[in-house]
């Protein structure tokens, strides 16, 4: 993993935001160089408006000076942008490192184009050595985490210290480690079926484009 990779892909994805644009904006330490791209572009006058995908991004937003929207108010995404864990040849996405999975779903799914900013660290032959984040409701957690193994996923509490961890939305995550004999998509579904799970950070058939390096260190624009 390397810094000025991060910063490469994550400028480059600048790009594709053009004026007049609603753009979804990720979370983590790829994304962060887009949306600080981004503020230097609107003091220089570019007119987008931003939806972040966290807390954290919200404070970054704020702090480079581009202006949000409230979610409700809007129709469309144009655009969202957004790190991930790990990237398989097929654009299958794992996400959720940094906990904040389920409002990037729902942003990444409201975009009419999605864009996933990924230093080469993050491609994988296989998804799975990153642990898959699940975030789930406080309530009933224990019985949640059985029916998780039920599927033949083995989830653990993340935790920030000795207390759990809490997304933005007040929930827990568990991070599962999957067997590679089961396809991703029945995994999502699976998940998404258990009552006490909110969201999964498997994202299947969502990326559109992938920015990435080369093995000469080129940027690379991935397309399906
Ligand atoms: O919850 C965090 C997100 O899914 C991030 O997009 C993901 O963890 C990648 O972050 P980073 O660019 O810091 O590796």
């Amino acid at each position: 993993m390397n810094e000025n990779d991060k910063q490469i892909v994550g400028e480059k994805a600048a790009e594709f935001v053009k004026d007049g644009m609603v753009v979804g904006l990720g979370t983590g330490s790829t994304v962060l160089y887009t949306i600080k791209r981004l503020g230097q572009l609107v003091q220089e006058g570019l007119n987008i408006k931003g939806i972040p995908t966290s807390i954290q991004t919200e404070k970054l937003a704020k702090e480079v000076g581009i202006q949000l929207v409230n979610f409700s108010k809007i129709e469309q995404i144009d655009i969202a942008i957004d790190g991930a864990d790990e990237i398989n040849p097929n654009f299958e996405l794992i996400k959720g490192g940094g906990g904040a999975l389920l409002r990037e779903k729902i942003i990444a799914k409201a975009a009419k184009t999605f864009i996933v900013v990924a230093d080469p660290t993050k491609m994988v032959e296989r998804l799975g050595k990153f642990r898959l984040p699940v975030e789930v409701i406080p309530f009933g957690m224990e019985m949640t985490m059985k029916h998780i193994k039920a599927i033949g996923l083995s989830p653990e509490l993340r935790l920030n210290g000795a207390t759990p961890f809490i997304t933005d939305n007040g929930n827990y995550i568990f991070d599962c480690s999957i067997p590679n004999h089961i396809q991703t998509e029945i995994i999502e579904r699976e998940l998404n079926l258990i009552p006490g799970v909110v969201e999964n950070g498997l994202f299947v058939g969502m990326t559109d484009l992938v920015i990435t390096l080369d093995k000469n260190g080129d940027v690379e624009i991935l397309s399906k």
